[in-house]
């Protein structure tokens, strides 16, 4: 499986090409639009969310609510290209009309100034921004939601959640240090739909209002949880067949997420092996099972069978509506910033985009190892996998 993203963020469409789901998957719009609807929200965002209402159409590869086995194309239209076609006309020469928001102060923390240099955009920093914005993310959760049915066909579930926002921790945050794992993966359900609203929690509130209040912006962590996982997923015997490698990639490569770690890695960092290593137990009903996660789930680069506990720190948002100190590309005088419409933290929609990366990867990682044509052979193959790995 494999997938493409195109769109600007103020241009007309967001668009995903996925390759590689198997034929015969339950899939609708619904299922989609909930994971968007998700992303959506959460306390601390700006005024573009008020535009939006993110529905997914289907252009191709699904018919009648069945994967055909073809690419499937996803299409979430931008509501707020309305006010933008003029500055994001395709097909008219740049005019003193339709150039009217030029970004000539590059925001620092953004890729404005190093993606101007690179592309040589100088007359014009918005050709970079179009692209680097975060709303390209929506079509990420978008595949991250077809990933997410595939994986609930056997029995895999993800689940992102926030950890904190700048000083003010959620519940959370005490979820690598438990003894039974079953009882970890009841309480993260439960704790799915209120931790995504950051609303629901007065300490988060309080400093995503006092950032706001101070023309600031505030960043946090996000953890995700994958739960049903199959042993060995993944692979030892090359450096970039290792799933734990993919999976760092992958939380790494959304916007504005700058660290990673599996289990409690960093915590870990001072303390002695026999604080650390998952203890291996055997039981007729379970085969192999260990005692606890510290590790997150994975060793050697494949999958323990043990939940998946991956998590990203995401820096503060940088466009500051008290800008910092910048230099015009015009005239090289020292300006303050460019000043764009902008979210005082997008911490809770971090934890929804995180999750679909998870999911993507996992689902790679399946489509890899068993059959890709066909979801009915694909859960044969699992099914029976699942049973050889217990009667090991
Ligand atoms: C969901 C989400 C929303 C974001 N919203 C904004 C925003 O409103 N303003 C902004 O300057 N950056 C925002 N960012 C961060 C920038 O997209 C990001 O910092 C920028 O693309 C530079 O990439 P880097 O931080 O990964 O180096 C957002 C990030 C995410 C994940
Ligand atoms: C559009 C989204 O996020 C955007 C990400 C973003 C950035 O610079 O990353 C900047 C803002 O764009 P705008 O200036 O149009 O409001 C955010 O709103 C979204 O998440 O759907």
């Amino acid at each position: 499986m494999r997938y493409i993203t195109a769109g600007e963020s103020h241009g007309p469409e967001e668009i995903a090409v996925i390759e590689g789901i198997p034929a015969g998957l339950h899939l609708s719009q619904a299922d989609v639009d909930a994971q968007l609807a998700r992303r959506q929200h959460g306390y601390g965002r700006g005024e573009r969310q008020k535009i939006e209402t993110d529905r997914v159409t289907f252009l191709t590869g699904v018919r009648h609510q069945s994967t055909l086995g073809s690419p499937i194309t996803l299409n979430v239209h931008n509501d707020d290209h309305n006010n933008w076609s003029k500055i994001m006309a395709p097909d008219e020469p740049a005019s003193a009309e339709n150039t009217l928001r030029k970004v000539l102060r590059p925001r620092p923390g953004h890729a404005d100034l190093v993606g101007g240099m690179k592309y040589r955009h100088q007359e014009d920093l918005r050709n970079v921004l179009e692209r680097s914005s975060a709303r390209e993310t929506t079509m990420r959760v978008a595949v991250g939601a077809v990933a997410k049915k595939l994986l609930a066909e056997i029995g895999v579930d993800v689940h992102g959640f926030v950890v904190n926002v700048g000083p003010a921790y959620s519940d959370l945050n005490t979820l690598t240090q438990y003894k039974d794992l079953e009882e970890l993966r009841q309480v993260t359900e439960g704790f799915a739909t209120r931790a995504l609203d950051a609303q629901a929690d007065q300490a988060i509130q309080q400093v995503i209002d006092q950032a706001k209040s101070d023309a600031n912006t505030v960043g946090g962590q996000v953890q995700v949880m994958a739960t049903g996982i199959l042993v060995g997923l993944g692979s030892y015997v090359s450096a970039d067949e290792k799933l734990d490698a993919k999976i760092a990639r992958a939380i790494v490569g959304i916007n504005a997420f700058k660290g990673v770690q599996f289990g409690d890695a960093f915590n870990n960092a001072d303390k002695f092996g026999d604080q650390i290593m998952d203890e291996i137990y055997w039981s007729q009903e379970r085969g192999f099972y260990r005692g606890s996660d510290n590790l997150g789930g994975f060793e050697g680069g494949m999958t323990t069978g043990e939940p998946i506990i991956v998590r990203g720190v995401v820096k503060p948002i940088p466009t500051l509506y008290r800008p910092m100190q910048s230099v015009d590309i015009d005239s090289h005088e020292n300006h303050k910033a460019s000043i764009e419409r902008s979210d005082t933290t997008a911490v809770t929609a971090a934890a929804v985009i995180a999750e679909a990366m998870v999911a993507i990867e996992l689902a790679k990682a399946v489509l890899d190892k068993f059959d890709a044509d066909n979801i009915e052979r694909m859960k044969e193959q699992v099914q029976q996998y699942r049973q050889e790995i217990k009667e090991f």
